[in-house]
């Protein structure tokens, strides 16, 4: 487990436009800092040093004589900074090391707060990825086992965890806090004094950073404390490790309440193998893989995130399926749109920097913000190719970026390239000493080219003048023949470096040159900062426009990506009813492992007919078809085409899935236990709207007890009217179907190849029939094949039969299921006569009292009758 010790302290309370602020001078680009939000201490523990409670510091949290400025403590500690690996540095050098971990997919800071006492189990919740500049916030109630709050980590992949220091106090620890460090042992986590969780700052910061268009967002939290309070964490705590703050009103904060989407929880969303290979974790064998056809960072995130968490709402699913039908129909929109979308940069991660104000002037901070404003006018000038509706909304930006930045400059790959682009952005005339600098600039830059030719021609040897970020410029030579003229070089070309024919090198006078280019250079990007500056100003004043465009982009390109996975495979645009219905689905991850079409079979899942029983022998395809009808689901609900000629689906509210796992050797949990824990959690969550796959449970313990267990799950599930499909090797089970009228049977058929009497070998259809296997003793059919000796399978037989019906004939006679079973029978006819009856009062209770003779005969075995 990474902790990291880490400190962070005040420095002075700044005020907007205040001179002490370690930022630009000029005045109108400040950074901006609420007033009532001190820049104070949060303090980061490291849990597993006893010393801990000893508050260790950096010399950034102290004042000039060295003295501590948190309560409490004395001076910085350096021994203890050391020891917890950091340095007397600025916060920019922590950022460094926490960056250092900073993957691709991982840029998620995530704030968490529990409330305690009577609010144990509420949950506040805020995150912000680094490379997306929003805040999201939730708050929501979760059980016991903390799913919900395990889950939505896991869908966010979070870099970073915080979360106060009260919850997470080694051996004392909150369950919530042992088991987020266990379950997410490579994430860092960062205890924050509790203090900092502190909703009314959360409501100020909230207030002063959004964006004005996404202000209702502040009607739904008001009242939200625990995602306030972590709002409140996270905030405090970006700043620091980013060594920057937000412009005020320009950061996207939204809420996202339960509801909104439909949960899918980590186990089942591995099972499906919704975005991760089970085998093989680069394997593009997933359902994201089967989808992605994205072309931009924000395309793809969308994707991914879409999938994890499909949507509930019917319209703008259907909005996104009108969409991907259109593009379908009009190939030269899907053409242009596909081309146009791919010169997008991530606008997102431009967008994030762009409203992070930096705390310090560095060249480099400079150099970044003169590329953003480059990549902005890219990006806007792409706008119009997009057609998007809110083009207008950019002519603004676009004309302020062209009143000040050179039409042609330009994003270019390139260090060089680039550098030349930075140089040049902000147009000539608007600031004479930028325009002088420029000109000296040049003049060095020609001054090298004329070095470098004159020594090509003193030496007689073909040199020519490159550039590279790391080196600046400097002289390379190839020479054909490979032989030095001479045998050596001449004596002033030094930091000779060779490879193959290639020689690169510099001499004095260049190295000099190189160190005015970039005294110069560094003077530009000063200015031209100023000048980028005060644009920035007037842009944040638009930035719901850039976020609008982030929004069009990304969505675009998902809404592309899905219709070009229809063109790859035969998908059919699905439709929303009570109903689960496909017409010859197929396995979308089969079909793109296998290259072909798999075996294709039907679905019918209704209100009537929610619960299928689905037997037949190992092998036969009972898991992919599982899969199948899950996959399809979650599909339908982020707004694709399924793989089927026809589909409807029932909107469902929770996704779970149950498929054999092998023991779990990190939680030393066996087989038994794992599958209990995930039924557990299923029957605990499950909901009449859900949809859920059970697939093999009770394979951990001996048979009696897997069918009683399997037994009394599928009583529960039938009750509870969600869509659920139940694969079992369990045949007893389908005895279910005569009792529920509900239960509706199906089995894999397969075939038998005899040769001399004896079964050779077993032909797998995939093909899904009506009713229940007849396949009983497959196991002990398998084991014939092989060379296990006849009398050994005979007693197999005989055994088995025997163990089965002793089982059933126990189940039967069972009091307690025989009463349940009525008690089922008389709610569902009682239903069914208030559904339709028009009777009144006086003969519904004649009705109810026939009913309950009826019943009372037949509970005669059953010591306790129903009342009335
Ligand atoms: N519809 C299909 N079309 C083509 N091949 C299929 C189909 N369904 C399954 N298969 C193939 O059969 C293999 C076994 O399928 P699956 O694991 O679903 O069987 P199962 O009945 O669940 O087996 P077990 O009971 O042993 O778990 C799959 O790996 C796949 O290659």
């Amino acid at each position: 487990m990474l902790y990291r010790q880490m400190l962070c302290s005040s420095t002075d309370e700044v005020t907007p436009g205040s001179s002490s602020e370690p930022g630009p001078s000029s005045s109108t680009f400040t950074s901006y800092r609420p007033a009532s939000l001190k820049y104070d201490q949060i303090i980061c523990r490291q849990q597993e040093d006893p010393r801990s409670s000893s508050v260790l510091h950096t010399s950034y949290g102290s004042d000039d004589a060295g003295n501590s400025l948190f309560p409490g403590s004395t001076a910085a500690t350096d021994t203890g900074a050391q020891t917890a690996g950091f340095t007397e540095t600025p916060p920019t050098e922590v950022t460094t090391s926490s960056s250092a971990t900073l993957s691709h997919s991982a840029s998620v800071i995530v704030a968490l707060v529990e409330g305690r006492g009577l609010a144990r189990g509420e949950i506040g919740m805020a995150s912000i990825n680094m490379k997306c500049p929003e805040l999201v916030l939730s708050q929501f109630a979760d059980t016991g086992t903390y799913a919900k709050v395990i889950t939505k980590l896991h869908n966010l992949m979070p870099l970073e965890i915080l979360m106060p220091d009260t919850a997470s106090v080694k051996g004392q620890g909150t369950k919530l806090y042992n088991l987020i460090t266990e379950t997410f042992p490579s994430v860092t986590f960062t205890a924050i004094m509790r203090k900092h969780f502190n909703e009314k700052k959360g409501l100020e910061y909230i207030q002063q950073l959004c964006v004005p268009e996404f202000n209702t967002v502040l009607m739904e939290v008001q009242t939200k404390y625990y995602c306030l309070a972590s709002g409140s964490a996270l905030l405090k705590y970006f700043e620091f490790v980013q060594n920057s703050v937000y412009a005020p009103k320009s950061l996207k904060v939204t809420f996202t309440g339960s509801g909104e989407t439909a949960m899918i929880d980590t186990v089942s969303a591995s099972n499906l193998e919704l975005v991760v290979n089970n085998r093989d974790h680069r394997s593009d064998h997933t359902l994201f893989g089967v989808l992605n056809y994205t072309k931009t960072a924000g395309g793809e995130r969308r994707l991914r995130s879409n999938i994890l968490e499909p949507l509930q709402d019917v319209v703008t699913i259907n909005s996104r399926l009108d969409t991907i039908q259109e593009l379908l129909q009009n190939e030269e929109l899907f053409f242009g749109l596909k081309n146009a979308i791919a010169h997008f940069l991530d606008i997102d991660e431009l967008l994030s920097a762009l409203i992070q104000v930096p705390k310090q002037e560095t060249v480099s901070v400079v150099e970044a913000k003169i590329t953003q404003v480059i990549q902005l006018k890219h990006i806007l000038e792409l706008v119009p190719v997009l057609k998007v509706r809110i083009v207008l909304l950019f002519n603004s930006i676009l004309d302020q970026i062209k009143s000040m930045i050179n039409d042609d400059a330009s994003y270019m790959k390139g260090s060089l390239n680039m550098r030349t682009q930075k140089c040049y952005a902000v147009r000539p005339n608007i600031n004479e000493f930028l325009d002088i600098a420029r000109r000296a600039y040049t003049e060095v830059v020609d001054d090298i080219a004329g070095l470098v030719d004159r020594l090509g021609e003193k030496y007689n040897l073909p040199l020519r003048t490159s550039f590279s970020g790391a080196r600046g410029f400097f002289i390379q030579m190839r020479l054909e023949g490979g032989a030095l003229p001479g045998g050596t070089l001449p004596e002033e070309f030094i930091k000779v470096t060779k490879q193959k024919n290639n020689y690169s090198f510099t001499t004095l006078d260049l190295m000099k040159m190189n160190d005015h280019c970039e005294e110069a250079l560094k003077e530009i990007f000063q200015m031209s900062y100023v000048v980028v500056s005060r644009f920035l100003v007037e842009v944040y004043e638009h930035i719901h426009c850039l976020y609008k465009l982030s929004d069009a982009v990304s969505m675009l390109d998902m809404l592309l990506s899905l219709a070009h996975a229809c063109t790859v495979s035969e998908y059919v645009r699905p439709e929303f009813t009570d109903t689960l219905a496909i017409k010859q689905g197929r396995h979308p991850i089969l079909e793109r492992i296998s290259g072909q079409p798999p075996i294709s079979n039907n679905t019918y899942i209704s209100e009537g007919s929610n619960f299928l029983i689905i037997t037949g022998p190992n092998m036969s395809g009972k898991s992919t078809y599982l899969k199948q009808v899950a996959l399809c689901q979650i599909m339908a609900q982020i707004g694709s085409f399924v793989p089927a000629e026809y589909a409807s689906f029932r909107i469902a509210d929770q996704i779970f899935t149950r498929i054999g796992v092998d023991d779990d050797f990190e939680t030393s949990s066996s087989t038994f236990m794992v599958e209990m824990k995930e039924v557990s959690y299923i029957i605990h969550n499950a909901s009449a709207k859900s949809l859920i796959i059970i697939d093999e449970l009770g394979r951990g313990t001996s048979p009696e007890e897997g069918v009683g267990i399997c037994h009394s799950v599928c009583e529960f599930l039938i009750n509870l009217k969600a869509f659920t499909l139940f694969a079992t090797h369990f045949l007893e089970l389908c005895q279910l179907e005569t009792v529920y009228p509900n239960v509706e049977n199906q089995h894999m058929q397969v075939q038998h190849i005899h040769k001399d009497g004896r079964a050779e070998s077993i032909v797998y259809t995939y093909l899904l029939s009506q009713g229940h296997s007849e396949e009983r003793n497959y196991g002990i059919r398998a084991a014939e094949m092989t060379a296990i000796p006849t009398d050994i399978i005979q007693e197999a037989k005989t055994v088995g039969d025997k163990i089965s019906q002793r089982l059933w004939a126990k189940h039967d006679s069972d009091s307690s299921t025989l009463r349940q079973r009525a008690v089922y029978r008389l709610s569902t006819r009682l239903l069914q006569t208030a559904r339709n009856s028009r009777l009144d009062l006086e003969s519904l209770r004649h009705y109810l009292k026939g009913l309950k003779r009826q019943y009372e005969t037949e509970l005669q075995n059953t010591p306790e009758s129903i009342e009335e």
